[in-house]
């Protein structure tokens, strides 16, 4: 699902910008390998200016060659009932197995962002699977909590979230997270001097 909305706004031009031509390759798993061909499809149809290439495929020692940016997102979301943590024993395995293929054929100076959740711990498995590539160059997508807690404020105070400013978030993204709302300011004013 995140990989659908991404890879249009990717194609379009939004995500790097007007004028950076792109080659998107494409990791699928075999499950999904018929569903990635119809992505693909859709993104050729779409006859982008910017989008130079487009190469689908299952194997990440092939997908991953010469890669300037790799966005893990493909791995198993959370059912019913489940914490995020409980998705390591599955999704743990992929990042380590796309940790070592980065390690061998990625460009060295490759920048990782892991989606996969849970994100903080397989950016790290990852890392760690990839002694070759700087440590700083791994991320995980935590952005969606700082986002979030700006947007609850907001909505709390009756205002536009440009509003809120100052917001820090601390911790995996989990329930372990302390999302830091007594310094965050409403419309230039700490929150717990505003009315
Ligand atoms: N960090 C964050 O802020 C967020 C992280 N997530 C996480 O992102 C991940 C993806 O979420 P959705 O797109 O909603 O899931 P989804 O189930 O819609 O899509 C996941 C895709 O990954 C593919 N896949 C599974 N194993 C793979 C492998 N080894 N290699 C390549 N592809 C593989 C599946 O076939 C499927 O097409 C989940 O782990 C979810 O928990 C979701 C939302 C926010
Ligand atoms: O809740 C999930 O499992 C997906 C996710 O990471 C989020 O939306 O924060």
């Amino acid at each position: 699902m995140i990989s659908n909305h991404l890879l249009f706004k990717l194609a379009s031009g939004e995500v790097f910008g007007p004028d950076q031509p792109i080659a998107l390759k494409l990791l699928g798993s075999e499950r999904s390998f018929q569903a990635l061909e119809g992505v693909a499809m859709e993104l050729e149809d779409s006859l982008y200016p910017l989008l130079r290439e487009v190469r689908i495929g299952i194997n990440p020692y092939e997908i991953f060659q010469d890669a300037e940016w790799a966005l893990l997102i493909g791995a198993k979301p959370r059912g019913p009932g489940m914490e995020r943590a409980d998705l390591l024993d599955i999704n743990g395995q992929i990042f380590a197995e796309q940790g070592k293929a980065l390690n061998a054929v990625a460009s060295r100076n490759v920048k990782v962002l892991v989606v996969g959740n849970p994100c903080n711990t397989n950016a790290l498995i990852c890392l760690k699977n990839a002694p070759n590539i700087p440590a700083k160059n791994f991320h995980a997508l935590t952005r969606l909590d700082e986002n979030r807690a700006k947007c609850q404020l907001a909505l709390k105070a009756g205002v536009f979230y440009d509003k809120v400013s100052n917001m820090t978030i601390w911790g995996n993204h989990s329930t372990t997270q302390v999302p830091d709302f007594l310094n965050a300011k409403l419309m230039g004013t700490s929150k717990g001097s505003h009315q």
